[in-house]
């Protein structure tokens, strides 16, 4: 089962879909977890100095209590970004990181807010400079880390400012007072700042994605033939390659069928281009019908096609042609109200060695067929 999945597909897969805000949102959060890897850290090492600058001013107990939340917020964070990192997901699978990201980075948010809040000296101006100017350290970092996401940006300088800025305000005393004024100066600034950011940083990402979904499209066309949407001659030369490879490595036979339609002239000449067209169509539907997904099908030439089958001797090849050749006889091409009659003659090879002397085999046997009176099938065997 696992050699046989190993065999190319006939054509790369379908191309992604069309550009959805919801990738582009899993890009983001992709980013962010990227980019805040090390900021839990940072924020329980900015925690410490923090104490340290307020020991003496504010009660040990309570600066303890705080480091100790702060600490429990940061190993939440850490172990979430340790399992999507183990988890690696992907596309949209990473949406569903969004929520747990969003949770304990508001844990880590609200400590800071609402805590240093709590810490707060009322009468000691020195002791409120000290936790602003820290709260404004861990804000502007946390601008940088959160860039890629406006919103988290805002929330994250926010929860963060916010509760203590409002605090000072109500404070006595001109120091109180402007301290929250600066802060709120901060804030605004930001408002407009990171818009800038983070609406070109979302439109790269935008770009980045139809870009790839440009480059699987043109790929995709470049190795399809237009008239018929099976894989055209590029295309079969390199699954080919690859498949002639992998059944020489696994001592596998290989056959390749060539099948030419006969008489086509006739028919062009007879009905129009356009209904050798509607015949070349037919024919490669019922190829796509009667072979199975791993067989390579492709439309090599103006009525001439090719089919090659991995780990398929001559007698099996021979037989799966024989049955295609009686499908493409009994089954009349509708064009136009009336049916033509199209009948194919089939050239088998099989060879373990390369592509090129393989094909060569089947359209030695091709023409045999040709020759000896069309709607029929040959069999070249390998000397
Ligand atoms: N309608 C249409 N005709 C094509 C296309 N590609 C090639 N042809 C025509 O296919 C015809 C092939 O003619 P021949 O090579 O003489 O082959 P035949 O008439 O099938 O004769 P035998 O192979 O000997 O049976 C030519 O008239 C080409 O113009 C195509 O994409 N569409």
């Amino acid at each position: 089962m696992r050699e046989r999945d190993a065999f190319p597909q006939a054509l790369p897969g379908a191309p992604p879909p069309v550009a959805s805000g919801a990738l582009v949102r899993a890009d983001t959060l992709a980013l962010l977890f990227a980019q805040s890897f090390y900021a839990p850290l940072q924020s329980l090492a900015i925690g410490g100095i923090l104490c340290w600058t307020l020991w003496g001013r504010v009660t040990p107990i309570k600066l303890l209590t705080w480091l100790g939340v702060l600490a429990a917020a940061t190993v939440m964070r850490l172990a979430l970004y340790l399992l999507y990192f183990r988890a690696k997901p992907k596309g949209q699978a990473l949406l569903a990181w969004e929520l747990p990201y969003v949770v304990t980075l508001m844990l880590s948010l609200l400590t800071w807010g609402f805590g240093v809040l709590w810490l707060m000296p009322p009468d000691d101006a020195a002791g409120q400079f000290a936790i602003l100017f820290i709260l404004v350290v861990v804000v502007c970092g946390s601008m940088a880390i959160y860039s890629a996401h406006r919103g988290v940006t805002l929330s994250a300088m926010v929860v963060m400012l916010a509760p203590s800025t409002v605090w000072l305000l109500f404070q006595p005393g001109h120091m109180a007072l402007g301290l929250a004024v600066s802060a709120t100066t901060l804030m605004l600034g930001a408002l407009r700042s990171t818009k800038v950011l983070s609406d070109t940083m979302q439109s790269q990402l935008r770009l980045s994605y139809e870009l790839k979904q440009a480059n699987a499209i043109a790929d995709r066309m470049a190795r399809t033939d237009e008239l018929t949407g099976i894989a055209n001659r590029r295309s079969f030369m390199e699954l080919g390659e690859q498949t002639t490879r992998l059944c020489q490595r696994q001592a596998k036979s290989l056959s390749a069928l060539l099948i030419d339609a006969d008489r086509f002239k006739e028919i062009n000449d007879t009905h129009g281009h356009s209904a050798g067209d509607a015949v070349l169509q037919h024919l490669s539907a019922l190829l796509v019908q009667q072979f199975r997904a791993a067989d390579v099908c492709a439309r090599i030439g103006g009525e001439e096609f090719a089919v090659l089958l991995a780990d398929t001797d001559a007698a099996a090849a021979t037989a799966v042609a024989e049955k295609l050749r009686q499908a493409v006889a009994s089954t009349p091409v509708p064009w136009r109200g009336q049916t033509l009659q199209l009948t194919v003659s089939v050239g088998v090879a099989t060879h373990s060695g390369n592509l090129d002397t393989l094909l060569h085999m089947a359209d030695t046997a091709m023409y045999e067929a040709k020759a000896s009176g069309r709607n029929r099938v040959v069999c070249h065997l390998d000397a």
